[in-house]
């Protein structure tokens, strides 16, 4: 078995990516973010007070034949950047990009914080990580692609997010067609159940590589890339007018500056993040100071591969045993 679908930037500055998925019976279709940081597959829904939906899509498990209450279930999670929601469970048919599993664990929205009720593009999030962290009490429930895993022509998934573009996420197989060379596989911490894997090392524009290992999680769901500030601020000293900014939480430069491109090694593989990645965003529309995509990681206790580093690679999320993770370019 195995499914493809498209990975839909949210906005102009691809702060999130959604994917269309269908649930129940007759299906109901929803735009979700697959984020390999989490492991709860929750949606906005019948159940989420009305006053917290603004425009977002919600899955009705009455209006679905096939759909189950697990009964005495409930779950509450908290994201990295503050937001959480918590509600009941259901299990119904789930299918993304025609792969389909059967009765998957669908927690169903009581009440989302509001920066989910503002993001009226993203209908909730499925996630890819390992089952061990999946918030559902008394007992947890699989991923998605746990739950695909034992019927998939091969155990995997991949990522192929893209700049300002519409990428895909496949699952049960490995697309030749969407990678140049060869795939360079590294070896995944599974404990506690983030993608945790190390790179081998950066290097800063045309600078010299430094090799050094650094451990971190590879993680679709967060935005930005997030590391130790030693290399963010070698980074930015080659950023005119850069300055690292109390008031707007993070590094901040004057639009018009040249940007660096950076380098970060997998193994003896070397994967370059474009400048343009890292110019972000403008910190408001008609402002002429911007953000960077590559923030310091101090303070929150890991580092992060976002988007910014994974769309300039193709990635494959290896559940084998052991599980393993692999970057090529593209
Ligand atoms: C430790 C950590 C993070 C860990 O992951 C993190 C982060 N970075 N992007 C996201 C997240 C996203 C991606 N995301 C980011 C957004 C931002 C910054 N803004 C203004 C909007 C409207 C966003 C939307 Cl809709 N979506 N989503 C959907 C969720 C649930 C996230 C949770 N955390 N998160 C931050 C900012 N920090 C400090």
């Amino acid at each position: 078995d195995k499914g493809s679908a498209a990975a839909i930037p949210i906005n102009e500055v691809d702060i999130a990516y959604v994917t269309p998925v269908t649930i129940g019976t007759p299906p109901q279709t929803l735009m979700l973010d697959l984020d390999t940081g989490s492991s709860d597959l929750w949606v906005f829904s019948s159940l989420t007070p009305s006053t917290q939906v603004r425009g977002q899509e919600i899955y009705t498990p009455t209006k679905s034949s096939t759909s189950k209450l697990l009964s005495g279930h409930t779950w509450s999670i908290r994201y990295g950047d503050g937001s959480g929601s918590r509600g009941s469970v259901y299990t119904d048919n789930f299918t993304i990009g025609g792969l389909e599993v059967r009765s998957q664990a669908v927690q169903t929205a009581l009440e989302v914080s509001s920066s989910f009720t503002q993001e009226q593009s993203l209908d909730g999030l499925v996630g890819l990580g390992f089952s061990t962290l999946n918030t559902v009490r008394p007992s947890s429930q699989l991923t998605f692609f746990d739950n695909a895993r034992p019927n998939l022509d091969e155990e995997v998934f991949t990522a192929d997010l893209k700049y300002h573009a519409t990428g895909s996420y496949d699952f049960g197989f490995i697309d030749s067609k969407k990678y140049t060379g060869n795939i360079t596989y590294t070896a995944v911490q599974q404990s506690p159940g983030y993608w945790t894997h190390s790179l081998s090392g950066y290097s800063v524009g045309s600078g010299a590589f430094q090799a050094s290992q650094i451990s971190g999680i590879s993680d679709t769901g967060t935005t930005l890339l997030y590391l130790p500030t030693a290399i963010v601020t070698a980074y930015y000293r080659q950023v005119q007018g850069a300055q690292n900014s109390q008031y707007y939480g993070g590094y901040v430069f004057p639009c018009s500056s040249t940007l660096p491109t950076f380098t970060f090694g997998i193994e003896g593989a070397r994967f370059t993040i474009p400048a343009s990645y890292i110019n972000y965003t403008r910190i408001s529309p008609t402002s002429t100071t911007c953000y960077g995509g590559l923030q310091s990681s101090s303070g929150l206790g890991i580092n992060i591969f976002g988007d910014v580093a994974l769309k300039a690679a193709f990635v494959v999320f290896s559940g084998t045993n052991p599980p393993r993770i692999g970057f090529a370019t593209k």
